[in-house]
């Protein structure tokens, strides 16, 4: 069984049934359990050290994406490129960093990089869908939903859903920012079994291999501590937006909703289907325990728009209890954030403790501030129950 393959679905979720699969000579074993993969292509893979997208790769690419769809395991493709490709149809104009710039060779480019995907899937008898999401789409339940039923849609109905952040309406503030933790928030909407990142760096190393020629790889990580963290260089490649910190956060946020990551080398013949197969390549880093109910899933996955300051014995009953939150133990509110968006809970000492959905708007919070719950209707005129944050709707981390 490879480390990452999970036979159960957690209660409540529609159990996914893929049979098991006969896979590639020289993996761990002959067969292995059907996985569901997400795979990310970041820019620097796609134009492979060049200006333009480089059309040998993506042939590699999208023939390794069939082959691995013809042993029965799912993928879904988080792919860059759509600036790269709108550079590259404009004539290569000189290069500006702002956002407006790269929001209008993205809107330029994001149909032709679709195109080469479209008719590179035809070759391969793969039919594909094109999914355009911002922070937004994680962040609201039903956007959220519509997202996971596209998704399960296309991935039951054999169908590749290519995955690129809306970069044209995706303002700064509700950008999810890179592909990378677009691709984890992906692999956590739709419980993938693997995230697969590849980049032009051959996985983690003890320091950015450009910089430090002696740097040597990290085979496995088990947990992301804060010298992991350490490691991560500046931003990356000319044309990558990340580096290596985007991707350590993109295996945080996936490996503890329970999927595991790989960062691999995309200049590697055949990575997908040999690290599908089980073999060891790049980075590993290993899932946190089980996959988590999918509401919590959903919860971690989002960007938490406001944060509570709690007092001691409210910190101490989530903490130590798992219990619900009541305005009476928050001290203070910050942001701003509607009804059923993701706050961090925040001790009394700085640390994050917890992650939850409020019942209340962070205007409504503030009113509520130190204040029983039995006075919640009488302050605001209505009431959502006693609870800021119902130990239903909140992961301790
Ligand atoms: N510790 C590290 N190990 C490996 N690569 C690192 C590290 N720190 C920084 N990097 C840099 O991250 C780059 C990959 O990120 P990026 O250019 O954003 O790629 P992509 O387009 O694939 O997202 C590598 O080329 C490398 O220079
Ligand atoms: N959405 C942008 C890519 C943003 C991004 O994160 O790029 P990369 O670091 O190369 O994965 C595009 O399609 O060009």
């Amino acid at each position: 069984m490879l480390p990452w393959a999970r036979s159960a679905s957690p209660p409540g979720e529609s159990a996914r049934v893929l049979a098991p699969v006969k896979v590639v000579s020289g993996s761990h074993s002959d067969y292995t359990p059907a996985m569901r993969v997400v795979l990310k292509l970041g820019t620097s893979v796609l134009t492979a050290g060049t200006d333009r997208l480089h059309r040998p790769r993506l042939v590699d690419l999208m023939r390794a994406v069939a082959a691995v769809r013809a042993q029965g395991h799912e993928v879904a493709l988080v792919t860059s490129g759509a600036v790269t490709a709108g550079w590259e149809a404009l004539g290569f104009p000189p290069r500006e960093r702002t956002l407006a710039e790269k929001q209008f060779l993205s809107a330029v480019g994001q149909g032709r990089l679709m195109h080469i995907y479209e008719s590179l899937a035809e070759l391969y008898g793969l039919r594909t869908a094109q999914l355009l999401l911002t922070a937004d789409d994680f962040r609201e339940r039903t956007r959220y939903l519509n997202a996971r039923t596209t998704f399960e849609n296309c991935l039951r109905r054999g169908v590749l859903p290519i995955v690129n952040e809306n970069d044209t309406v995706a303002l700064e503030e509700v950008k999810v920012g890179d592909n990378d933790t677009l691709s984890a928030f992906v692999a956590n909407l739709v419980e993938a079994d693997l995230l697969l990142i590849l980049t032009d760096a051959p996985g983690l190393y003890t320091a950015d291999p450009r910089v430090e020629p002696g740097a040597t790889l990290i085979p496995e990580v088990a947990r992301v501590t804060p010298e992991i963290w350490a490691l991560a260089g500046g931003a990356g490649s000319a044309r990558g937006t990340g580096g290596m910190h985007t991707k350590i956060q993109a295996a945080e946020i996936a490996t503890r909703a329970g999927t595991p990551v790989v960062i691999a080398p995309g200049d590697v013949p055949d990575v997908l289907v040999r690290v599908v197969g089980g073999e060891q390549l790049g980075t590993r880093f290993l899932a946190h325990g089980s996959r988590l109910e999918a509401r919590k899933r959903w919860i971690l996955a989002e960007v938490a728009s406001g944060r509570l300051a709690l007092d001691e014995g409210a910190a101490r009953a989530v903490r130590e209890r798992g219990g619900s939150l009541l305005p009476a133990g928050i001290r203070q509110v910050e942001g701003n954030f509607a009804r059923g968006h993701t706050v961090r809970l925040i001790a009394p000492g700085g640390e994050e403790i917890a992650r939850g959905l409020s019942r209340y708007s962070a205007a409504d919070l503030r009113q509520l501030v130190g204040r029983h719950s039995r006075e919640i209707e009488g302050l605001l005129g209505y009431t959502y129950g006693p609870e800021a944050v119902h130990r239903d709707d909140l992961v301790r981390l």
